[in-house]
Parts: structure tokens; sequence; C-alpha cells
């Protein structure tokens, strides 16, 4: 009798969901978008009275969607490495140093993951919102992964099951991650959905600060700072300051700012955003290109001094970044055009790039540095540089007799010769930047010894120094003759005076 029952309980009940399921089926076929969600929120609702398991979601852009949630990277990262071993669909990607694989769960793909005994679900998901367009676009997809457990677990899987999948997450996207090498590119488009503002390509200088040359004590120094910095995340919380710190890299060209800059990635591990701002629209772009920037960074602005006249405008397209008297003494300086494409609709302001540096937005992410470099730190702005802005000044001059070491150890592999007393007198007198130095030292052939290419700076090193002399000579005459300038009728005339009238003023 029993038995009867239960067999008809069991036809009833099948054939309910089968009807139900048959309802659901036309409902999802031929009714509109918001009656199908009004029947998805109610079958939800009832069937959280039965269904015994509990889900989460971690979709990859939330809210605004201008940042990638880092709950979903980590959760993506502690997959990668915990589950693709049991996942059947996987992707791949090119990991650290492009010399392993990474992979992880394909679209659609479940695995399962075991924590204190306790079992969990996994999907990889992603959901195509409605275009207006008619053609399909890969901008519209929005990816998440979705977590089911069984509610008895709530407690442990809410706490310390999601803290260690997130914190073993972030260590391994840490190890695996490609360091990373970002621009923005000009007359980049808006982004339109999950796209960034910042294009890149996998870092990969080799600079390190045991191959810049540079004096031991300034380096270590400077090394010590950066080290502190990346330590510091209790201590800046505690002072209650954004934590991030501010570079100045100055000097003339080819004493290493760049190099510097690639050094101080490799040391702390860091991406590096190259920041031109020639190219950034407005204020509230360059807002954005910030907020887009992850933590662990490096913003580079490469001759600061080029990008922003010290109004706050923009300079206009073609001008050159120095004036005609400073390109005269240093034709170098000529080069750096001020504008790039497209910068003649820009309107970044200083206001606009002091608010970027240290505005409320600044706080955002942690962990970055902010590195100027220039050719002419006496043209910027006080404003741009004072300490909280740029914390750290690091002049970058000419190469010292300390430098030549570094460079003769990485160029020729060689700590002593007996060349080396003739360069360290030479080098202490003359003015060379370590890109000359390090130009002359490297072999042009393969018969080039170390002899050869020390002699080679020597001889580079003597004609500059008779170059100098012969500057040196001409300006003197040059000062002679213009100290003491003469009417032509004898008498000693002053051209700086601006009481003297121009008919009066003498004639050079
Ligand atoms: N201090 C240094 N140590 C080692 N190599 C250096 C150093 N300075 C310059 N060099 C060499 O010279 C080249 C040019 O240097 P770098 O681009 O860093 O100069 P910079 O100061 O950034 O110049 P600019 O002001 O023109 O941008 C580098 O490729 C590097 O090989
Ligand atoms: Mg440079």
């Amino acid at each position: 009798m029993v038995a009867i029952n239960m067999t008809e309980l069991w036809t009833t009940m099948g054939s309910t969901l089968a009807s139900f399921m048959f309802l659901w089926a036309i409902i999802r076929q031929y009714c509109p978008y918001e009656v199908r969600r009004f029947f998805e929120k109610y079958t939800h609702r009832v069937m959280s009275y039965f269904y015994p398991y509990i889900r989460i979601s971690f979709h990859e852009f939330l809210g605004d969607r201008l940042k990638r949630s880092e709950a979903y990277s980590a959760v993506e990262a502690y997959l990668s490495a915990n589950t693709s071993k049991s996942a059947k669909r996987l992707k791949a990607e090119m990991g650290k140093d492009t010399s392993n694989l990474v992979l992880t769960m394909d679209e659609y793909e479940r695995v399962t993951d075991e924590f204190k005994g306790v079992k969990v679900w996994w999907v990889s998901s992603k959901v195509v919102l409605p275009t207006r367009s008619m053609s399909y676009s890969a901008e519209q997809e929005k990816r998440f992964y979705k977590l089911t457990f069984h509610k008895k677990y709530r407690e442990l899987i809410t706490g310390s099951y999601l803290e260690h999948v997130i914190r073993e997450g972030k260590e391994i996207r840490i190890r695996n991650r490609q360091r990373k090498l970002y621009t923005n590119s000009p007359g980049y488009k808006w982004p339109s959905f999950k796209q960034t503002m910042w294009s890149h390509i996998v870092f990969e200088h080799p600079a390190t600060f045991d191959t810049l040359a540079m004096e031991r004590e300034k380096k270590q120094e400077i090394i010590g700072d950066l080290l502190t910095f990346s330590k510091s995340k209790d201590f800046y919380a505690r002072i209650g300051k954004a934590w991030k710190r501010g570079y100045l890299l100055y000097g003339p060209p080819g004493t290493g700012k760049s190099t510097m800059i690639a050094a101080m990635a490799n040391l702390l591990g860091y991406d590096v955003y190259d920041l031109e701002l020639t190219a950034v629209k407005d204020n509230t772009e360059l807002r954005k290109l910030l907020i887009e920037t992850t933590s662990k960074s490096i913003i580079v602005i490469e001759d600061i001094d080029c990008s922003l006249d010290l109004t706050g405008q923009r300079k206009k397209k073609g001008e050159k970044c120095s004036d005609d008297e400073s390109e005269k003494l240093n034709p170098e300086a000529g080069r750096k055009e001020a504008n790039e494409e497209g910068s003649s609709s820009s309107k970044v302001t200083l206001s606009g790039l002091l608010n970027f540096i240290d505005g409320i937005w600044s706080a955002c992410g942690g962990e970055r540095l902010i590195v100027f470099t220039t050719n002419y730190v006496e043209k910027l702005d006080p404003a741009l540089i004072r300490r909280g802005r740029m914390d750290k000044h690091i002049q970058l001059s000419y190469c010292s007799f300390e430098g030549f070491k570094v460079l003769a150890k990485n160029y020729l592999n060689i700590e002593t010769h007996p060349l080396f007393y003739t360069i360290q007198r030479l080098i202490e007198e003359i003015k060379m930047t370590p890109a000359d130095v390090a130009e002359n030292l490297m072999p042009k052939s393969p018969l080039d010894d170390a002899e050869k290419c020390l002699s080679r700076l020597i001889e580079a090193l003597e004609e500059t120094k008779e170059t100098e002399a012969t500057i040196t000579n001409v300006e003197t005459e040059e000062l002679k003759q213009s100290t003491i300038p003469v009417k032509e009728d004898g008498e000693f005339c002053d051209h700086d005076k601006e009481t003297v009238e121009p008919e009066n003023r003498c004639q050079r």
C-alpha cells in the first residue's frame, strides 16, 4: 500500500516538475526580458526554501566597471593553481618571463575544491548582455566565478575558506605574473566596457642597481629608501598617508634616469606605467588613467618640463620644450618635441597634474611610486616638486671614477687595469656622461680587448678635454670683450642698465 502511494507521489512530483520545466521553457523562449526577470526572481525565492546550497558570485568588473575586481583576479589565480589538475577544459597563457605556461579554467568549466573536509564547487561562467547593435561584440561579455556550498558550512566557507582563497590567490598572482610596461596610446578611445585605457607589453628591461654606474653610497641609500617604502604598508596606514612615494630624477641627458627607473622596477618587482602626458585629453582622462593603474607599480612621466609649462598651459603642437637659448647651449634639448600628435586638443593643467599626484584619488590602489624625470629641474614649478609630492630628489650626474668602474665591470668584466690611473685622473676633471663612457667601452669588433676599449675611452676623454679648453678660452675672450664695452668716442657703457636710452647704447 505504502509502495503504491510512494509511486503515485513520485509520478505526481515528476509530472509537476515536467509541467513547470515546460512552462519555464515557454517563458524563456517567448516572454520579454522583463517578464523573464520577474519569473526568475520569484522562482529563486520559492526554490531557496528547498534548495540547501548557497552560491557566491565573483564578477570580473563591478559597479562602474573601471577596474578589474581584485577578488575575481585572486580567485582566478587560486583556481588556476589548485584546480587545473581536475579541470578538463583549460585556458593557457604565458607566465612570468615567458618561460612557463599558466593554466586557468575555461568558461563554463566546473571543478571541486575541498577545505577542512568540506566540498565546494566552482564554476567559471559569463553572461552576454543584450546589445543594441546587430553585431556580436566581445565587449558585452560579463565573466564571473560562482562558488556553491552547503548552507550548513556557511560560516566556515564565507570566513576562513574565502580568506584562504584570496590570500593564496594574491600570492600566486605575484609569483606568476609577468611584469608589464604600460603606455597610454595617443588617440586611444574611451573605454566602452572592460577595455582599459592602457595598452601594455611585457616588461623585460635588464637594468639593475648592480649595473647602474653610480657611487656605492648613493646607490645603497636609494635601494634602502625603495625597500623601506615597499614594506611600509602599516606605517603609511598609521600616519594616515596614502601609500605612495614621489621620486624626481634630474640631470643631463645620458646620465641614467630612464635606466634607474628600470632598475627600480626590477628591484621591487613592480609594473611600469609610462604616462605620455601630451597624449592625455584633459584632467578627467588623467584621473581615469590613474584609477586604472594597479598597486605595485611605478607611474613614470619622462621629461616633465616638456609636457606641461609652468603656468599650467599646454604647449602648442610643434613647440620645442626648451627655449632657443638653452637649445644652443645644449643641442640635445632640441630633440624633445613638446607635443606629439593629438596634443592640440589636450587640456591637462598643472593643477590637474598636482591632483593626479596627491589628490584624493591618488590614494586608490596603494603601493605606487610616481617618478618624474627632467633635464632642467630649475624650470619646474616648485609646487610640482615640493616634498610630499616628489619626496626624494635624485641628481644623476656625469660619470665619476666609481661609476666608471661599474661600467668597466659590466662591459669588460675587469675590476682593475694599469690604464685605470690615467682614466681616473681624466674622468675627475672632465664632464662625460655614463652613456658616453659606456659607448667607448663597448667592444666594436671581436678583436677588441679590454686594453683597446680603455685606450679608446682615454682618447675620447682627451679629445673632450681639448674641446672644453677651447670653449673655455673662447668664452673667456668673449667675456673680456663684453664686460668692457666701449663707445666709439672711447667712453665706457653698460648694456644692462635700463636707464640708457636705446639710441645711446653702444653697438656690439
Ligand atoms: N648611470 C648609468 N649606469 C649605467 N648605464 C648608463 C648610465 N647612464 C646611462 N647609461 C647608459 O646610457 C644609455 C642612456 O641612458 P638613459 O636613457 O638612462 O639616460 P637618461 O638620463 O634617461 O637620458 P635622457 O635625459 O636623454 O632621457 C643607457 O642605455 C645606458 O646603457
Ligand atoms: Mg631618459
